[in-house]
């Protein structure tokens, strides 16, 4: 059997949305995983730091991905910039000026991106990066409203360590919840929308899952066992 990579969302997939509790569950399946010979990455809309020591504690792969694919930890103090802050930094300055009621949320430092409150409506928001020509993606992952640097996304994040573990197509299986988790979606040959995820979302993955967050995570691993077992 060959080593898979997992391709983990963390809030969502494997925590209650908006309260950050990890289900200790799940955590435990992906550990096994890991520990029979499995990758197991973090690719999140939080900083690659917290899912870098989410990997530390929760005894998953040590290379994370962070701000939406804006930045990769490799170790503690290695951390590759692949987005661009003052881009963002920018693009938040002329959203504020057009919209109202648009401010940062408070989260761990990030390099590379620009994290928002949902406090608006982020149609109108889009309509400005398009009419302004901002170099900026807008995105939400149902925490957060985020702005990245045009170009980056968790798929091009991910395909980032893909390389650097040279890791095909073939052998990632994502998992998510959120429109943030379609472009991973695309780097996966397998991928698992869980129960919490819009249609939309779902119409956008190889396999959906009845149960939510990390009750969704263990279903689609239990479906996924036969082809799991020691690598
Ligand atoms: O948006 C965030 O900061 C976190 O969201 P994610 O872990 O679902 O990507």
């Amino acid at each position: 059997m060959k080593t898979k990579t997992f391709a983990v969302d963390i809030d969502g997939t494997i925590t209650e949305n908006g309260v950050g509790r990890i289900n200790l569950d799940a955590l435990a399946a992906l550990r096994h995983l890991t520990n029979i010979g499995h990758n197991v990455i973090f690719v999140t809309g939080r900083s690659s730091v917290e899912a870098y020591l989410l990997s530390v504690f929760g005894g998953t792969t040590k290379i994370a991905v962070g701000e939406n694919g804006g930045c990769i930890t490799v170790d503690t103090n290695d951390h590759i910039l692949l987005g661009n802050m003052q881009q963002c930094q920018h693009a938040l300055n002329i959203i504020q000026k057009e919209i109202a009621n648009v401010s940062e949320k408070p989260v761990f430092p990030r390099m590379t991106e620009v994290v928002l409150e949902r406090t608006f409506d982020l149609e109108l928001a889009k309509q400005v990066v398009l009419e302004k020509k901002l170099d900026v993606l807008l995105s939400d992952s149902q925490y957060a409203f985020h702005i990245n640097s045009l170009g980056i996304d968790k798929g091009t994040g991910f395909q980032n360590v893909m390389k650097r573990l040279s890791v095909s197509r073939d052998d990632v299986i994502a998992i998510g919840d959120s429109a943030t988790d379609i472009p991973l979606f695309k780097t996966a040959k397998t991928s698992i929308a869980l129960g919490n995820s819009s249609e939309y979302v779902k119409s956008q993955a190889t396999m959906t899952t009845n149960a939510k967050s990390g009750d969704g995570v263990i279903e689609a691993l239990d479906k996924l066992a036969p082809k799991l077992s020691e690598v």
